[in-house]
C-alpha cells in the first residue's frame, strides 16, 4: 500500500526569512489560509521569539487555521520554546520545532560549544517542548555537512529524548542526490529506534538540487518535506513545495507513496504567494511559471496539436488552470465574476465581490475586457487597500515637464484629520508626491527599492508598483494598482503608512500586556 507524505510548508518563516520586507499580519493570515485551503499537512507560521509581529501573527494564525497543523519554530532555548508555545496556545495541535546545528563548523566557530554541550541543549529543549506539546521535531541543522557517525548519535538520542518528528536539514544546499540519499539510508540502517520517528527532509536550493535531493531522501524512507511555495527561501531558495507534490504524483507508482495535497489549488496558491510577497515567479519554473505549459516552436505546437501528451507531462488544468471561455468587459455582473473567480479557484470568502465588482467596473470601462490577470490583481492586491485603513488618498494633482520642476497637490485623510500638502523636486512626479505624502505621514522613512512594471499585457496593462521602505529597523513592502502610475505610486506608499500604523498599534497592544 503507498505511504502517506507529510506536507510541511515554511513559506511562512523560511520563505519569509528571504523578502526584503517582513509580511504584514493579514498577508500571512492570507497566505496561511490559502495554505490551509491546499491541503498542507503542517504549516511554519513563525519564529515567534524573532518580533512582536511575528508572535502576533503566529497567535492569529493559531486561531484562524483549523484543518492544517500549526508550528512555531524555536531554538534550543527555553525563552524561545516557552513564546513559541504561548503564541500557539490556540492552536488545535501546535508543534513546536527545535533546530542545533550538528555540524562540527556550526557547533565550534557558531555556537561556539563542544558536541556533548549540543546533545545536552538537545535533550534539555525536547523535555522542555514536551511540557507544552506532544509534537515536537527537532532538526539537526546543517545535517547535509555533520558527520554521519554524529547525526547518527544526535537522533538516536533525540528520538529517545520524545521527538516524534526528526529533520534532517541540508541547510546550506551543499549535497547531490546520491549523497543525501546516502545520509537517510545510513540512519535508517543505524539508528535502532529510526521507526520511532517520521524522518523528514528539509533542502536549499544553492546548487539547484532541493528537488532532486527531496525525492531522493523519499525514496530512502523520508515521509516529510519540509519546503515552501514557489520555492522561496533563505539565498537561492528552499525546496519548491509545487515541484515535489507534482514529480510525487506523476511517479506515485514507482515510489509508492501519496500526499493530501488539492493539486487544483497550487496554481492559485502560487500566484497569491507570489503577489503577497512580492517575488515575481519566473517565466520558465517549473510548474508553476507562465511558460510551463506554453509551447513555443512549430515542431512541439504540431506535436501538441496532434496529441498533447507529446510534449506535456502534465495537464494544466490538474493544478487549477483553466481557460477564460467568458468576456469580461462592464457589461458583465458579478455573477461572471464570481463564476470566474470560481473558475480560478478561489472562495467568496477570499475576497470582496461588491469591492471587487465596483473596481471591476472602474477598470473595465477604462480598459474594455478584463483578464484573469487583471481581476486577480484587483482582488488581491487592491483590496489589501481595506477601505477602512488609518490614512486614505482623497485627491492628487501631478504636473511635470522636460527637464522642469514637478508639482504634486495631495489630500490624506489621517484617521478623521484631512492633511493638505504640496511639493515641489526637480526629480520627477513620482518624488514630487512621496515628499508631499511624506509630509502628511510624518513617518521618516527611507525609500529603499521602487520597482514598476505593466500588471498584464498591451497598452491597457495595468501599472503596478512595488515599493520597500525602511521605518526605523524594520522593512516594510508596498504593492499600488492603478491605471495610473503615479497613482500606483501614491497607493504602494500609501498601503506602507497603513502598515506602520497597524504594526505600531500592535506594537502598543503588547507593551500594555507586558506591563
Ligand atoms: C537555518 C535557519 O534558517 S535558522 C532560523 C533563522 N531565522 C532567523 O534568524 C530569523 C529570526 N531571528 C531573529 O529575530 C534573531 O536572530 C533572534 C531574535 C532569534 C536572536 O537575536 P539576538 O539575540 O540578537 O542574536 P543574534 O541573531 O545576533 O545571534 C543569534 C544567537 O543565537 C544563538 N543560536 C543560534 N542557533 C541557536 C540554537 N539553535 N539554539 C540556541 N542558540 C542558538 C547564536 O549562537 C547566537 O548566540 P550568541 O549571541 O550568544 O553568539
Ligand atoms: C531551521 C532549519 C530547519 C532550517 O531552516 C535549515 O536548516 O535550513
Ligand atoms: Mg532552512
Amino acid at each position: 500500500m503507498n505511504q502517506k507524505v507529510i506536507i510541511f510548508d515554511t513559506t511562512l518563516r523560511d520563505g519569509e526569512q528571504s523578502l526584503q520586507a517582513s509580511l504584514s499580519i493579514n498577508k500571512k493570515i492570507q497566505i496561511a489560509q490559502s495554505l490551509e485551503r491546499m491541503g498542507i499537512d503542517i504549516i511554519e507560521v513563525g519564529f515567534p521569539i524573532s518580533s512582536p509581529g511575528d508572535y502576533k501573527a503566529v497567535q492569529m494564525i493559531s486561531q484562524k487555521i483549523k484543518n492544517s497543523k500549526i508550528c512555531s519554530l524555536a531554538r534550543c532555548l527555553k525563552e524561545d520554546i516557552e513564546i513559541a508555545a504561548k503564541a500557539m496556545k490556540n492552536a488545535i495541535s501546535p508543534r513546536i520545532h527545535l533546530f542545533l546545528g550538528t555540524s562540527t563548523l556550526h557547533i565550534q566557530s557558531k555556537l561556539k560549544k563542544n558536541f556533548s554541550e549540543i546533545v545536552d541543549m538537545m535533550l534539555m529543549s525536547i523535555k522542555w517542548a514536551k511540557r507544552y506539546t506532544n509534537d515536537v521535531e527537532f532538526s539537526c541543522e546543517d545535517a547535509g555537512r555533520t558527520s554521519l557517525d554524529d547525526l547518527c548519535y544526535i537522533v538516536e538520542k533525540a528520538i529517545h529524548a520524545g521527538a516524534k518528528t526528526i529533520n534532517i536539514p541540508d541547510t546550506v544546499g551543499y549535497t547531490i542526490p546520491t549523497q543525501f540519499k546516502n545520509i537517510i539510508q545510513t540512519l535508517f540502517l543505524k539508528v535502532p529506534n529510526i521507526h520511532k520517528a517520521i524522518i523528514s527532509v528539509h533542502c536549499h536550493n544553492d546548487l539547484g538540487m532541493a528537488t532532486g535531493n527531496s525525492i531522493s531522501a523519499i525514496e530512502a524512507g523520508a515521509r516529510q518535506i519540509e519546503g515552501t511555495i514557489n520555492g522561496l527561501g533563505e539565498r537561492a531558495g528552499n525546496t519548491a513545495l509545487e515541484e515535489i507534490i507534482m514529480a510525487l504524483k506523476i511517479h506515485e507508482k514507482t515510489l509508492n507513496v501519496y500526499t493530501n495535497i488539492k493539486y487544483q489549488e497550487i496554481s492559485r496558491t502560487s500566484k497569491i504567494v507570489s503577489h503577497l510577497c512580492n517575488t515575481p515567479i519566473a517565466l520558465n519554473k517549473s510548474i508553476v511559471g507562465k511558460n510551463a505549459f506554453s509551447h513555443s516552436s512549430g515542431i512541439h505546437q504540431d506535436g501538441v496539436l496532434k496529441n498533447r501528451e507529446n510534449y506535456e507531462i502534465l495537464d494544466p488544468n490538474s493544478i487549477g488552470l483553466k481557460s477564460c471561455p467568458l468576456n469580461l468587459t462592464s457589461r458583465s455582473g458579478r455573477a461572471a465574476i464570481k463564476h470566474r473567480m470560481k473558475e480560478l479557484g478561489y472562495l467568496e470568502t477570499d475576497y470582496n465581490l461588491d469591492i471587487l465588482y465596483i473596481d471591476f467596473l472602474k477598470l473595465a470601462d477604462k480598459k474594455g475586457q478584463i483578464f484573469d490577470y487583471d481581476l486577480e490583481a484587483l482582488a488581491f492586491i487592491n483590496q489589501q487597500q481595506v477601505k477602512t485603513e488609518f490614512f486614505k488618498l482623497e485627491y492628487f494633482h501631478v504636473e511635470s515637464k522636460l527637464s522642469g520642476l514637478a508639482t504634486a497637490s495631495i489630500i490624506l485623510l489621517c484617521g478623521k484629520k484631512i492633511n493638505i500638502q504640496k511639493s515641489t523636486t526637480y526629480n520627477g512626479p513620482v518624488d514630487a508626491i512621496y515628499q508631499a505624502l511624506n509630509k502628511a505621514a510624518l513617518y521618516p522613512i527611507v525609500l529603499k527599492k521602487f520597482h514598476l512594471e505593466a500588471n498584464g499585457e498591451g497598452k491597457d496593462a495595468l501599472g503596478k508598483v512595488d515599493i520597500v521602505v525602511k521605518y526605523k529597523c524594520r522593512n516594510f513592502h508596498g504593492i499600488g494598482l492603478a491605471t495610473d502610475i503615479i497613482e500606483a505610486s501614491a497607493q504602494a506608499l500609501i498601503n506602507v503608512f497603513n502598515d506602520i500604523w497597524k504594526s505600531q498599534q500592535v506594537d502598543k497592544k503588547l507593551e500594555k500586556l507586558c506591563k
